[in-house]
């Protein structure tokens, strides 16, 4: 097995195994999206059946919830479970603030609501996705269907007064059609390059009519765990280690 993973997927599985042993049993779990998310999925179903350990989990997309199932994991909604004792999910870029982008495989919006129910939220990645400054990733905002053409055009100036330093906006698209998410919704992706104030861009996003969330994870993240190829992990924890000040947390 191991030696059909590619070193970033070695990398990813690392970070996950890491991140697999803060879940305890009894604990309501949120389940992350994307390649790292299921590497971290197996592992907690193999110690479900290894160890016995106990879990719920809380889904964070429809790919995620039939990953779980078939893993034996019981799948519940946060209507069931209330707040979450802990969420681990992947990103597509984290900054020095453990600020984030997310939603590369389009699950934001779910993930973004999970997250926040959580207690405590850990992001799992591979090295590569530590930046100095969010951007080069392109960011997706969740849009509805109904009148996108004009909510593309708002979003489109409302970026062009921002510090960013690209300015294309694309439709997401997947085998030629409009990507669609789990809310039936449709993905633009801002190519944006850099993200000067993220907290403003996020703000500003959120209040055009036809947006219904943005890929930026501000002040959410509580612990990072960088896997690398070789196996190893680092657990980069800044609320305890660093200036422990988020500026960001309060607001978003
Ligand atoms: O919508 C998808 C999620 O935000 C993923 O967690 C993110 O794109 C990272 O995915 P991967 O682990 O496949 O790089």
């Amino acid at each position: 097995m191991t030696d059909t993973l590619s070193s970033s997927d070695l990398a990813k599985r690392a970070s996950a195994l890491k991140a697999a042993e803060f879940v305890e049993s009894g604990m309501k779990v949120g389940l992350g999206t994307g390649s790292t998310a299921a590497f971290l999925v197996r592992r907690l179903g193999e110690r479900m059946r290894e160890e016995g350990l106990r879990i719920v989990g809380v889904p964070t997309s429809a790919q995620t919830a039939r990953l779980a199932r078939e893993e034996g994991i019981e799948v519940a909604t946060l209507e069931e479970t209330g707040r979450l004792d802990i969420c681990i999910d992947g990103a597509d870029e984290a900054d020095p603030r453990l600020n984030l982008i997310k939603g590369g495989g389009g699950a934001l919006l779910w993930e973004k609501i999970v997250a926040t129910a959580a207690d405590r939220v850990v992001v799992i990645a591979d090295a590569g996705k530590r930046v100095p400054v969010l951007g080069a990733f392109p960011l997706p905002v969740e849009v509805i269907p109904f009148g996108l053409s004009s909510t593309r055009r708002l979003i489109e100036e409302a970026i062009a007064g921002l510090d960013v330093d690209g300015r294309r906006v694309e439709l997401r698209l997947r085998d030629g059609q409009p990507f669609v998410t789990d809310e039936g919704n449709r993905i633009l992706d801002l190519h944006l390059g850099r993200i000067g104030d993220p907290l403003a861009l996020a703000l500003r996003l959120n209040q055009i009519p036809g947006v219904v969330e943005n890929g930026l994870f501000l002040g959410i993240a509580d612990t990072l765990v960088i896997g690398h190829a070789d196996g190893r992990a680092e657990v980069v924890d800044p609320g305890a280690a660093q200036d422990g000040d988020n500026i960001f947390r309060e607001v978003v």
